[in-house]
């Protein structure tokens, strides 16, 4: 007799399935949603249909479920047999029953919240993996975790650091490839050097390790991919002091036929290459995809999308792994389109490149060569002043997922401009003492902040349906905001996204056509997911606004809970009641001395900027904007800098890093640049 469903033996048995040969089979039904990018390809393409163009509208509340979370939800739910595994922020787990939606179990890491400011882009996590009746979740603090899937008691846990010097943290979701748990981590704005680890599923046991970038070429190279790159870097820079950067921080995917997996580095730490390889050169592994034997971790391939990255612009945004014919031949080939604006096919037999092309207005390149080189342009390097290079940092894309629809042949992707202005750091060198000191270690300045030239172009949120094989849009969607959930199509001829001014979207997949809406309570970042229970098709979200962009700015005043929605045809539960949020006025009459503004800024600026934004010119998002608080608060603010209250939310004690007369200064730019900005009566 089968066990009740949603006890520890149902649990057991159905994530108990999940393995190699059940991925593979999964991926030709999707009735579950097993991990991250619900495939080894990672298409994000149900073929689920239940839920259409035709019905779509009658789409309602199941249930909603309290993530009990108020900082970045970046998790796609992943689901098998009614069974769901959500993350929330500071990388806590969620078990629930989608057959209720009531609470199976949690299971909190307990990331030390003093370790929030280690990361550069909010305590977000992207989700679990699953297989044989467990569940894989990496910490922000680097723990590699297995829990048993029925009770979520920890059964193995790794250190995956190599080095807690330096700034690591991990906000990816896990892969399982060949009965491996696969892992990078993050960390290039400030210092490190980038890695992937496997471990054995079963026990926890290393398998190997393969680095993204060289590391001190006096001591022996770990393998000859390493001593290759190596020639790519001037070794005057001395780029192993810093780390080099080139993290895998978040996409992966397997071709298990042609037995590669593949990840995508991150970008170059420092940010600027003359500061960390002064003659030039391409730096690789930087800005790449590349091909590694799943077994071995062994170099195979790699295609560089940005040689010498100079911009924050990473290759780890999400990957797809498609089928396609190209001049009447069929392509095994990786959809990809990274930070740097531009949509690239390459053929994943090989690494070849086939073809890039922009999706959104660029200004550092005008296209890429026959041999897949980027032609730069003039102004894309140079730092005599301040200036806006297009895509910024925060990327055409980020890690929000794309979609591709086999049936339509398009791939939905969030597409976005967030103006940024990018000033030559001169004084920079690498904090030798303080390796892992946060944004002093970028090598550039962000000059956004008010007294520097501001950037021209304008911001945007799009939603664009891309057709690979012609390398143009097919259609797209203007959104409100900038930073859109990821997407997912389905078998129904769909496109479900969620946005930042809070609403969850199905559009018609061949059209475009707006068909259904809800609305979130608080912006979306996440990613959808679908599947069957019991022979019902379901949707559901993780809300939950955070993520970099969302440190500093919202296109909502709903800031709600971190909520999981679930949805179906003819649900009609009642949403949760959410506060709105106000905001202030900006601050007025904190005592100050104007010659203390300029010092004060640059202290703001290498301290304070990257969570708290400008003052007064930011909306603040999670994070309060300094400009709009109270006199009090301001004048008081050394009793927040040092050990202060805030330290148990994730904001970092500044004590023995910056002095008293350090946060006079900060106060004197935070008020002076109110004062600035406040409207003449
Ligand atoms: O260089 C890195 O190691 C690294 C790591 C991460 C991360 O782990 O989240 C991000 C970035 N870079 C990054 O450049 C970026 O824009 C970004 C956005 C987000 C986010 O979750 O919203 N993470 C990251
Ligand atoms: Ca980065």
């Amino acid at each position: 007799q089968a066990p009740a469903k949603g006890t520890p033996a149902h649990i057991k048995a159905a994530v108990g399935k999940v393995n190699a040969a059940f991925m593979q089979s999964n991926a030709t039904q999707t009735a579950d949603w097993p991990s991250y990018g619900l495939d080894y390809a990672e298409t994000r393409h149900s073929k689920l249909n239940q839920i259409s163009t035709d019905n779509v509208k009658d789409l309602g509340l199941v249930w909603s479920y309290n993530l009990e979370s108020r900082r970045g939800v970046e998790s796609t739910p992943v689901v098998v047999d009614g069974i769901m595994y959500v993350t929330a922020s500071w990388s806590i787990v969620h078990a629930v029953d989608v057959r209720t939606g009531k609470r199976i179990w949690t299971y909190d890491p307990k990331v030390p919240r003093e370790a929030g400011y280690k990361g550069c882009c909010d305590v977000v996590n992207r989700g679990v993996a699953l297989h044989e009746g467990k569940v894989f979740v990496a910490a922000y603090d680097g723990r590699l975790i297995a829990l048993d899937a029925a009770t979520g008691k920890e059964v193995w846990a790794q250190d995956t650091i190599i080095d807690r010097k330096f700034s690591y943290t991990i906000t990816g979701a896990p892969r399982v490839f060949k009965g491996n748990v696969i892992i990078g981590n993050g960390g290039a704005e400030y210092g490190v050097r980038g890695y992937i680890t496997a471990y054995d599923a079963k026990t926890g046991a290393q398998k190997w390790r393969w680095f993204t970038v060289p590391g001190d070429p006096s001591k022996p190279f770990e393998d000859e991919s390493m001593e290759r790159a190596a020639k790519t870097w001037d070794h005057a820079g001395k780029w192993w002091e810093a780390g080099g950067g080139g993290t895998a921080w978040d996409a992966m995917a397997f071709d298990p036929e042609l037995n590669l997996m593949y990840i995508g580095t991150g970008n170059g730490s420092p940010w600027q290459r003359d500061k960390r390889s002064p003659a030039g050169g391409d730096n690789l592994y930087l800005a790449s995809i590349v091909a590694l034997n799943p077994d071995t971790g062994k170099y195979v391939w790699h295609y560089q999308e940005t040689p010498g990255d100079n911009w924050d612009y990473t290759s780890t945004q999400p990957m797809i792994l498609a089928d396609l014919t190209l001049d009447g031949k069929p392509r095994k080939v990786i959809l990809h389109a990274p930070k740097n604006g531009f949509f690239f096919v390459i053929d994943r037999t090989n690494g070849q490149f086939i073809s890039a092309k922009n999706f959104v207005d660029v200004n550092w390149a005008t296209g890429y060569d026959q041999n897949g080189r980027p032609i730069e342009t003039a102004i894309a390097r140079t730092g005599d002043r301040p200036r806006e290079i297009i895509p910024s940092a925060f990327g055409a894309r980020n890690w929000h997922s794309m979609s591709f629809n086999p049936a339509t042949g398009l791939v939905y992707m969030p597409v976005q401009g967030v103006p940024l202005t990018l000033m030559d750091n001169k004084d920079w060198k690498f904090n030798a003492e303080r390796p892992g000191e946060p944004h002093s270690n970028m090598g550039w300045n962000t000059a956004n902040f008010a007294n520097v030239e501001p950037p021209t172009s304008k911001p945007f949120g799009r939603l664009v349906a891309w057709d690979p094989v012609k390398q143009q849009a097919a259609w797209t969607k203007e959104q409100i905001s900038p930073w859109n959930g990821g997407t997912l199509t389905t078998a129904g001829n769909l496109v479900f996204q969620g946005t930042a001014d809070g609403r969850f979207i199905a559009y018609n997949a061949t059209t475009g056509e707006q068909l259904w809406e809800a609305p979130t309570g608080t912006g979306v970042i996440a990613a959808p997911s679908t599947y069957l229970v019991d022979g019902k098709q379901y949707v559901s979200i993780a809300v939950g606004w955070g993520g970099v962009y969302g440190l500093a700015q919202r296109a909502t005043d709903r800031t709600g809970p971190g909520t999981v929605y679930t949805f179906a045809v003819g649900g009609n539960a009642q949403p949760p009641a959410h506060v709105a949020y106000q905001l202030g006025k900006l601050v007025e009459g904190v005592k100050y001395d104007p010659a203390h503004v300029p010092a004060g800024t640059a202290l703001y600026v290498s301290n304070c900027v990257f969570c708290h934004g400008v003052p007064g010119v930011d909306r603040g998002g999670n994070i309060p904007n300094l400009g709009y608080m109270d006199t009090s608060f301001i004048e008081n603010l050394d009793k927040f800098v040092f050990k202060g209250p805030a330290t148990a939310r994730g904001m970092p004690d500044f004590t023995g890093k910056l002095s008293n007369d350090d946060v006079q200064k900060i106060k004197a730019f935070i008020q002076g640049t109110a004062d600035a900005i406040r409207p003449k009566k």
